[in-house]
């Protein structure tokens, strides 16, 4: 499948700056909240990478599943921010989205940059340095590094690894773009960013307050990230 073709053109040294407030989001995370709004509040606020995540428990499917990464989708275009489907490339062909994240078990990266081309964006998740440098070698454009804390965000995480390999790798040389996440609040964001991240990828600390405190509580973390840059 080639799909639609992706909105936006995203220039390899912008994508540091698109990972410092990346919300990951779908709607099992809302608790019952309208998506949109939860994403339109968190726009406002300034997040600046949106990932479309609709996995867990009550996830939508078909077409419903479709209709509501559009809108998402619509809602990230009004702002110029990027958006990004997880794990389905299928999904972020038919939309035109602007990238896939992948993880370990999912696609090869080589694979998925192969069928997305080289316009979007290819996010992989890394736990070693040797996964970090064959993302890289096979077209990543960032890593996810995590579960920098404990997560209830995500039902098989691997074990919690403070920010202790994000530090191992920078000292390794490895330069790439990277984002933590896992279990990331605003008062963690600083050592996260300290510790060699370009920022920090965010579900629950989001996406689990009430509705009028998200704009407010994005607002907050870009503080913490500007201040540990
Ligand atoms: C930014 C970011 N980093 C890591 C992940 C996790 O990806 P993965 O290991 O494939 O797990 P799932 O999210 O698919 O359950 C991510 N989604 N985003
Ligand atoms: C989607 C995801 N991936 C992780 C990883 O370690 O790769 S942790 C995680 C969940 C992040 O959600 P929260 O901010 O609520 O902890
Ligand atoms: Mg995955």
């Amino acid at each position: 499948m080639t799909g639609a073709a992706a909105g936006l053109r995203i220039q390899p040294e912008r994508v540091r700056e698109l990972l410092r407030m990346y919300l990951v989001v779908g709607s099992p995370n809302c608790r019952g909240a309208d998506p949109l709004h939860i994403v339109e509040e968190a726009l406002a606020g300034g997040v600046t990478l949106v990932q479309f995540r609709e996995k867990g428990p009550g996830a939508l499917t078909g077409e419903a599943r479709f209709a509501l990464a559009l809108r998402l989708q619509d809602a990230c275009r009004r702002k110029g921010v990027p958006f990004i489907v997880n794990d389905d490339v299928d999904l972020a062909l038919r939309i035109g989205a602007d990238g896939v994240h992948i993880g370990q078990e999912d696609e090869s990266a080589g694979e998925v940059r192969a069928r997305i081309g080289g316009r979007r964006l290819l996010g992989v998740s890394a736990h070693t340095p040797e996964e970090a440098r064959r993302a890289v070698e096979q077209g990543a454009d960032y890593l996810g590094i995590g579960p920098i804390y404990p997560t209830a965000s995500k039902a098989d995480a691997r074990p919690v690894q403070g920010t202790r390999l994000l530090s191992e790798l920078r000292s390794l040389g490895i330069g790439v773009p990277m984002v933590g996440i896992g279990g990331i609040t605003a008062a963690r964001a600083g050592d996260v960013v300290r510790a060699g991240a370009d920022g920090v990828a965010v579900i629950s600390a989001v996406t689990g307050v009430p509705a009028g405190e998200v704009r407010t509580g994005v607002k907050g973390f870009l503080t913490k990230i500007r201040e540990a840059l």
